[in-house]
């Protein structure tokens, strides 16, 4: 039976709270999947324990890793992992996880049997064929154009022309197994603009950070220098993106919300929440936060790692580089404006802005955003249908929506097996009396703890 839907709190006085953020799902599966494939043991730090976080630890179970749990804290779980030869024969499930299913098919083709693919229902649904075909034409057998599919290597590497216009993570996901492919990999984009291009940045940084000879500077084409990997002991970052829902709060309910551990500098989408946020009414600080040692005099980082050897490439794996942070404040007025962004290179955020957007008093506009169609659920029509439901006045268009105030009332909010759907119907609960949100259990994508979240920051004073 399903569980009942959640009654989304109503805010009956301005928060203030300070909520400390569980670590990002993209770097964790990028630094899991970078520390199966290196030439030793390594450590990844305070990684996220969720859905998401959890399939890519049993898909590198699958091939062969051995991923021990050393720690386990509200801060997140430490793995040590150890590499063994890329092992064939397995399965992988990626539940609904694109950094599972555009991430592990590169690696399981260097795997000395066939690996088969498949997820929840509408995984099946959501883009792949850029990615197998690329990785075909690299030396691949797979038997379908999308999921489920079983891949066979051999797979030597070259070079590669492919269409990621759907989804950066074609892209991220050569690139990360790349250094291991015989000839290792030139990639060249040809079609409409690349999405989310921060999140290539991050997977540039964090190769980098691992010792991976990368060349990114010609628009559209990367290239990796086949090589080994470098073992290193890595710490994950706050999750940047999760923090929209709870600064979002500040800015309804006129109140503050502060986010600890917030990196100087990052290649996370979620840093342009800062700007975001300001140009929808808040007032945004950065306050010198508990920097780990060795922050002032280093200077940032922005591989998405933070710690011991993150930096470091070609040392021992114990260089002393951790990235500033602070503090970050927003606070909000209580009144919302409308926005015009184009938020292309930070479509995650997507869903949190048209939530606020839904509250606003003047009218928005979110651009750029067609390759969200093809994220967890059509976001565009969920996000439309959703606000409408209440009331709202949201249209799409061909790469967007357009969202004008109108008065909400409650109703059912649908989540669509989308955790940022959920978390936006939670945002709009907040100014609009019984919402109920649909599987709000969802959140266990990428914030197994968001009611708890939730409703500390509403009880904190
Ligand atoms: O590489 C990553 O970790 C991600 C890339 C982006 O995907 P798209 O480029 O498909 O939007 C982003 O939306 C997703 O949440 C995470
Ligand atoms: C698009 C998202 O996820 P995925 O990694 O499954 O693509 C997201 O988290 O907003």
């Amino acid at each position: 039976m399903p569980a009942p839907h959640w009654p989304a709190p109503t805010a009956t006085a301005p928060v203030t709270a300070t909520v400390p953020l569980p670590g990002s799902k993209s770097v964790t599966n990028r630094a899991l999947l970078l520390a199966a494939l290196a030439d030793g043991p390594g450590v990844v730090r305070q990684a996220l324990r969720s859905r998401d976080a959890d399939l890519m630890v049993a898909a590198l179970r699958a091939l062969g890793t051995t991923l021990t749990p050393m720690r386990e804290s509200s801060a997140g779980v430490d793995w040590q992992v150890t590499p063994g030869p890329i092992r064939g024969g397995g399965h992988v499930d990626v539940g609904l996880a694109g950094t599972v299913m555009r991430f592990v098919p590169p690696v399981a083709a260097l795997a000395d049997g066939p690996v088969s693919f498949d997820g929840d229902p509408h995984a099946r649904k959501r883009p792949m064929g850029p990615i197998l075909d690329a990785l075909r034409s690299l030396g691949a057998r797979i038997d379908n154009d999308a999921l489920p599919f079983t891949i066979s290597g051999p797979l030597s590497g070259g070079e590669v022309t492919l269409d990621a216009s759907g989804s950066s993570q074609f892209v991220s996901g050569l690139l990360l197994a790349a250094a291991r492919f015989e000839k290792g990999i030139t990639i060249r984009h040809v079609g409409p603009p690349v999405p989310s291009l921060p999140h290539i940045e991050m997977t540039v940084e964090m190769l980098r950070a691992v010792g991976v000879r990368v060349d990114a500077g010609e628009r559209d084409v990367w290239r990796v220098e086949p090589g080994p990997i470098a073992a290193r002991d890595m710490t994950v970052e706050p999750d940047l993106s999760n923090a929209a829902p709870f600064l979002a709060a500040a800015l309804v309910t006129g109140g503050t919300v502060t986010i600890p551990a917030w990196p100087l500098r990052t290649t996370q989408a979620g840093d342009a929440l800062r700007d975001l946020l300001t140009t929808m009414g808040a007032t945004v600080t950065r306050t010198p936060g508990l920097a780990a040692p060795g922050a002032d005099s280093a200077g940032p980082a922005a591989s998405g790692l933070t710690g011991p050897g993150a930096s470091d490439p070609t040392g021992p794996g114990t260089a002393d580089l951790v990235p500033g942070t602070a503090d970050l404040v927003v606070t909000g007025t209580g009144r919302v404006s409308g926005i015009d962004a184009d938020l292309r290179d930070v479509g995650e955020l997507t869903p949190t802005i048209a939530a606020l957007a839904a509250l606003a008093s003047t009218p928005s506009r979110i651009r750029g955003v067609a390759h969200l169609r093809g994220h967890e659920t059509d976001r565009l029509a969920a996000l439309a249908t959703e606000i409408n439901r209440l009331g709202g006045d949201a249209e799409e268009t061909e790469d967007g929506l357009i969202i004008r105030p109108r008065p909400l009332h409650g109703g059912t909010f649908h989540s669509y097996d989308d955790h940022r759907m959920a978390t936006a119907g939670a945002v709009i609960g907040l100014a609009v009396p019984e919402v109920r949100v649909e599987n709000i259990a969802t959140t266990a994508k990428t914030l197994p703890e968001f009611v708890q979240m939730w409703t500390a920051m509403l009880e904190s004073r």
